[in-house]
């Protein structure tokens, strides 16, 4: 294996994980080899292929310029790169563009991934060119230069004779001539769909190409026709260049393959000498995928999760049992406190490119932030009782904690490019401070491909949690490709980076509860701030148990620790203020909201029950854009934020001096008080609710409402695709996820689109599903951890899952039979051809239904007491009639239950 991280990581990636789990899909518009995904007779496999020259072939190695560098993106109007292949095969390619991936190695790899495609050889690719700024000289050789002037063009890109002859054989044994680029050579009506073959499998790599040629039947254009007359037949004018030798030794098949993996390789690895291309890159065997560490618990937990990814190639089905990491903390021993240090998982997905196959093992450890993590190793615990162990060629996996990117607290929105970066620094490492490098596209008028580039900021300061300070900055970024960006935090020579930006929500969570600072420069004032006393947000917590608060809060502010998230002033000590505190007002309206007044908490309830959360740097202002999506929103108890849009009935009007405490994050204003909201309200004439119904959409377009369902654990349910819109509907997010199985809204704004649903993720109650879409307010799009989640069974594809709906029933779990008794007793049938959608309808006139042993269905209005719930791993036979689906097991029932009325389309 190679040394893990390595500078082959990313286009490794994309290299291997071709299809289903985690799929990277590069292959997907040159498979199969025929595909014409952008129009009749335009073969990508063959138009990736000739880009690889294209780009190449103005090398000068004489002088070490040119050669495979991107530098086609601004030459495609120069007159020598003719046709629409060449700009629709880098739009593609454009959004695979990282700090890790450039144009010039994609385009390599687009050769070994359309020659792979196409039955051919597997070209080696190495990785680290380098991408040119602007158009290169002219040089690509065209069907009318003589044979002079081609051995002159190959010898300047580095090309004997033969060599050229090779290369160019091996090129066209694809695709074809284009009567729009060369009328000349290819007259109108001729061919099929105006693509005349150069040879008579132009959608195969096989050497027909030479066969054809020796043998005089050739139908090649730049051979025979009417270039011969117009001294275009550059094929014959190449071929014959050294009266047929080389031809003569391609005509074996198995020469011509080896000899094309060679000569290709070496057409993709023409690089200026400035440029040090990496080893070949042969997949690891064992490499981990996507880790990452993030701050919990108030700052006491780190969290580590990603996968490991395991080669299978060539392995039997099951040989594996389980995949463990064993990691040491900080100091480099392995004490992890009152766990071990060891974390093992089973298998989550599978995935597969030409050659390999992988599957992958969901890593999650909780590690004690004060202890963390230095570095692990993977154990495989094999069927058979053996292990194997793999410590990254003796080096360990590292895993720096010193710096790390927090997500959740993290946010960036696609449609104005607002950013919002936060990192968390561990508190012995302050005094480096920390950085972000914000990588960021944006288009460029004289290319197809967007341009990537860097800008680094430094983070400012913020609350201290435990033995970690937070950090934050906010940037935008402009040109409208936000979500094609990446963050890499910095802190000295340590750094998280490569954070995708689609991987980011839309909505910056609040850094919940943070524990008193440990070993950082708030240390003793941190203690009093008496944070962790204020219960979390998300329980409801009886309203009664908040100290009244009755006098003085101006003189006596309940929580005004420093440092908060975003101090009014960031450059002056909070000590060196003598300035009298200001007078504190009750705010008539902020941004568009109006104040309602002072209100009283539901009885036992929450008078808003949207959505919340409480920090001490609490403002009305960050509570509004907390709630922008919602009627209401109210302050309260000086550092709580709640939305809604409705008030509970059981709550009402207070007098307004009883909201007499000032928002932690702002003393010049008052935020409610111990059980009293400061309530703000859209506009002053808003009804008390919101005219129409907020409702589950039963079916939008082809799809229908599963239900609402928890995101998976360590993954998301739905991990295909995703966006996050301001003015989301479940209507936009069908549209967007519509070649997908099934699409999901999350949280008001967020989409995902996934083929197969995460194993981990399953059902959860309706009513958690309680927050309205960012775009309709009459319409529901889950809630935070909670997909709205709907499903088109007539799109199939991707893993073998179990599918969350079928029918009118919606799956329950995994259940064993009932003991001495069947768990369903209706009516039970048993065929080869059993597949989940045959075993409701069969079912369609009960409550439940269940598959069993891949071909069993059984049928019951009531579930066995004695039936209980197992591992939804358990069911993992396939349906004898559908091999993407689970039928159950042995003594495993896939269950599933009919939708509450309420969601089922006869009710709209
Ligand atoms: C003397 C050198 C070469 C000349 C003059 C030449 C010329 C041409 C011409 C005129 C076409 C037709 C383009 C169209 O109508 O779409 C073509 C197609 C093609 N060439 Fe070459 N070529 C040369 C070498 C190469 C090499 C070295 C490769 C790659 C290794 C290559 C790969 C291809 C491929 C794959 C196509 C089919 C494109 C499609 O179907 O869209 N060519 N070539």
């Amino acid at each position: 294996d190679p040394t893990w991280p390595n500078a082959i990581d990313e286009i490794e990636e994309i290299m291997t994980q071709l299809q289903s789990f985690r799929a990277r899909k590069f292959a997907d518009t040159v498979s199969p080899c025929s595909n014409e995904a952008s129009g009749p007779g335009r073969q990508n496999a063959a138009e990736w292929l000739r880009v690889g020259f294209h780009d190449m072939s103005t090398a000068n190695t004489y002088f070490g310029i040119g050669g495979l560098d991107g530098s086609l993106q601004y030459e495609l109007d120069n007159g020598e790169n003719t046709g629409p292949g060449h700009r629709t095969t880098l739009e593609f390619m454009a959004p695979y563009v990282s700090p890790r991936s450039t144009l010039a190695d994609l385009i390599a790899l687009g050769v070994y991934t359309s020659v792979r495609s196409c039955g051919g050889p597997a070209v080696p690719i190495r990785v680290g060119r380098i991408d040119a700024t602007g158009k290169g000289a002219p040089g690509v050789p065209q069907p009318q230069n003589s044979v002079a002037t081609f051995k002159q063009q190959f010898d300047r890109m580095g090309f004997s004779v033969e060599e050229m002859i090779q290369v160019t054989a091996c090129g066209h044994t694809l695709g074809g001539v284009h009567n729009t680029e060369f009328p000349d050579i290819v007259p109108a009506g001729t061919g099929l769909d105006g693509e005349s073959g150069l040879d008579t499998s132009d959608a195969v790599f096989d050497n027909l190409v030479v066969t054809e040629y020796l043998s005089g039947e050739t139908k090649n254009p730049l051979v025979v026709g009417p270039s011969i007359k117009i001294d275009k037949n550059s094929d014959f004018k190449v071929f014959n260049a050294d009266g047929n030798q080389t031809m003569e030794a391609l005509a074996d098949a198995e020469t011509f393959k080896s000899v094309c993996k060679t000569v290709l390789q070496k057409m993709i690895d023409v690089v200026p000498p400035s440029v040090k291309l990496t080893d070949p890159i042969v997949p690891y065997k064992v490499k981990p995928v996507n880790l990452q560490l993030t701050l919990i618990n108030g700052g006491s937990t780190l969290q580590l999760t990603g996968f490991i990814r395991v080669k299978t190639t060539g392995l039997a089905q099951g040989s594996i049992s389980s995949v463990s990491i064993t990691y040491k903390n900080r100091r480099g021993t392995t004490d992890c406190g009152l766990s071990t240090c060891v974390v093992t998982s089973t298998v989550q997905g599978a995935s597969q490119g030409f050659d390999d196959t992988f599957a992958f093992y969901p890593i999650s450890a909780n590690i004690l932030a004060s202890s963390g993590i230095s570095s692990f190793t993977v154990t495989i615990n094999n069927a058979d009782g053996t292990k194997d162990i793999y410590d990254n060629n003796g080096n360990e996996y590292p895993v720096q904690d010193a710096i790390i990117f927090q997500s959740p607290q993290s946010c960036v929105l696609g449609s104005s490019g607002a950013l919002t970066a936060v990192a968390a620094v561990r508190n012995d490492r302050l005094s480096q401070g920390a950085q972000v490098k914000v990588w960021y596209k944006t288009p460029q008028t004289n290319s197809p491909v967007p341009l990537l580039q860097s800008t680094t900021l430094d983070l400012k300061k913020g609350q201290c949690a435990g033995p970690y300070t937070l950090f934050n900055v906010d940037y935008t970024i402009e040109g409208g490709l936000a979500y094609e960006g990446y963050v890499d935090v910095i802190n000295g020579d340590q750094s998280d980076s490569f954070k995708a930006l689609t991987s980011v929500g839309g909505t910056c969570r609040a850094f919940a509860n943070p524990a008193a600072c440990v070993g950082g420069e708030d240390e003793g004032s941190g203690g009093t701030t008496a944070v962790t006393s204020v219960p979390t947000t998300t329980e409801a917590l009886p309203t009664t148990t908040e100290p009244p608060v009755t006098t003085g809060p101006v003189t006596d502010p309940p929580v005004t620790s420093p440092p908060v998230t975003e101090p009014p002033t960031t450059t002056e000590p909070a000590t060196t203020t003598t300035t009298p505190p200001p007078v504190p007002s009750h705010r008539p309206a902020v941004d568009g909201y109006v104040l309602v007044s002072c209100w009283t908490e539901g009885d036992g309830v929450r008078a808003l029950a949207g959505n919340a959360y409480a920090n001490d740097s609490m403002t009305l202002e960050t509570c509004r854009d907390f709630c922008s999506n919602y009627v209401y929103w109210g302050t309260e108890y000086g550092r709580e934020c709640y939305c809604g849009n409705t008030l509970a009935k059981s709550s009402g009007e207070a007098p307004l001096d009883e909201c007499n405490m000032v928002c932690a994050g702002d003393a010049s204003e008052y935020c409610g008080a111990g059980n009293r909201l400061e309530l703000y309200s859209t506009t002053v004439t808003q009804p008390p609710t919101p005219t129409g119904t907020l409702t589950h959409e039963p079916t939008v377009g082809p799809y229908t409402l599963v239900g609402c369902w928890t995101e998976g654990s360590g993954d998301r349910a739905l991990g295909q695709k995703a966006t996050i819109d301001p003015d989301m509907t479940n209507e936009a997010c069908a549209e967007f996820c519509s070649d997908f199985r099934y699409f999901g809204t999350e949280y008001g704004d967020e989409c995902y689109c996934g083929s197969f649903l995460a194993g981990s993720s399953a059902t959860a109650p309706l009513a958690d599903c309680n927050m309205p879409c960012a775009g309709n307010e009459f319409e529901y799009c889950g809630a935070s951890n909670r997909l709205e989640l709907y499903i088109n069974p007539n799109v199939t594809g991707g893993n073998p899952e179990q599918p969350a709906a079928a029918g009118d029933f919606v799956f329950v779990g995994c259940q064993t039979e009932g003991n001495g008794t069947r768990a369903l007793t209706g009516a039970a049938t048993a065929t080869g051809t059993m597949t989940v959608e045959a075993c409701a309808e069969f079912c369609a006139d009960f409550t439940y239904f269940g598959t069993e042993y891949g071909s069993e269905c059984y049928c019951g209005n009531t579930l066995a007491p004695s039936s209980l719930k197992a591992p939804a791993a358990d069911c993992n036979m396939l349906c004898s009639g559908n091999e993407l689906e689970y039928c159950g097991a042995g003594n495993r029932l896939s269950l599933y239950t009919k939708k509450p009325e309420e969601l089922t389309e006869e009710d709209e």
